[in-house]
């Protein structure tokens, strides 16, 4: 598998993204469960990413400007190539990865150094989906919306907080007790409070 789903910290990490368009908002909406602040660059913006950005205007910068091929950026952690000029992308591309930044085009995922995958939450629970076809993908997330809906969110944030107090009390026995507590139909709001080992 070339491209391997991975979990990145994504706090006070800063993304780059040149063009405004389609591309660009996909890329956006698919990454705004993170913590990514997005700063995006293009002489005109879409409606999708205008209403993006009015949603979360302390995590989407959008700043009018045409960028050239000998474009130079810094400090940023990750790059998204998003115009519509294919020479200009495959430049950027070229640039991002001479200054080791780790690069997404849109117009060539096989050249990138990352890729999309459809992502959907339950409480703390991440799926992560990817068929090397986002038509695909799409449709296979909504069935899997509906499968994931029979776990309870509200028990999966309780065996969250109970597993990292035995974590902190550096129990013998966390796996033991989260496969009780999975196979248990109902656990205890203080059953950790209670809790005790001996
Ligand atoms: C899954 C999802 C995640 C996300 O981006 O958040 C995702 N694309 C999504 C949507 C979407 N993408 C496109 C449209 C039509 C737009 C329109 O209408 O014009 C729509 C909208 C839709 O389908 O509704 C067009 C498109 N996509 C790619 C190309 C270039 C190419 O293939 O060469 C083209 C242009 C050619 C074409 O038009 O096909 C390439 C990639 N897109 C990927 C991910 C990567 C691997 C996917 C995988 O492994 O499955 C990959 C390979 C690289 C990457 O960009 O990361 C997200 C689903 C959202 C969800 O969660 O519901
Ligand atoms: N990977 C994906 O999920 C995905 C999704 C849709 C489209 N695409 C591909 O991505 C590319 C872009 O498609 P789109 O639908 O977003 O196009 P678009 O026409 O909707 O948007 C292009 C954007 O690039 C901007 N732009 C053009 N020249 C620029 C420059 N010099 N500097 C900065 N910004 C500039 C435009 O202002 C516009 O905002 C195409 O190759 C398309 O096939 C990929």
């Amino acid at each position: 598998m070339r491209y391997f789903p991975l979990m990145v910290d994504t706090k006070d990490k800063k993304v780059l993204i040149v063009g405004g368009g389609k591309a660009a908002a996909i890329k956006i909406q698919g990454f705004i469960d993170s913590s990514f602040l997005f700063y995006c660059l293009a002489p005109a913006f879409c409606d999708d990413l205008i209403a993006l950005a009015g949603t979360y205007p302390e995590r989407i910068f959008l700043k009018e400007k045409k960028v050239d091929a000998d474009f130079r950026f810094f400090a940023y952690d990750y790059f998204i190539v998003a115009t519509d000029d294919e020479a200009l992308n495959a430049a950027l591309l070229r640039r991002a990865k001479a200054a080791s930044v780790p690069v997404l085009s849109t117009s060539d995922p096989a050249s990138s150094d990352f890729h999309m995958a459809s992502v959907l939450r339950r409480g703390p629970l991440a799926v992560s989906i990817s068929a090397d076809n986002p038509t695909v993908s799409k449709y296979v997330k909504a069935d899997m919306e509906e499968f994931l809906s029979r776990y309870d969110e509200e028990k999966l944030f309780e065996m969250n907080r109970i597993r990292r107090l035995l974590v902190e009390r550096k129990s013998a026995h966390i796996s033991e007790i989260m496969e009780e507590l999975w196979n248990d139909e109902k656990i205890s709001k203080n059953y950790g409070e209670s809790f005790d080992e001996t």
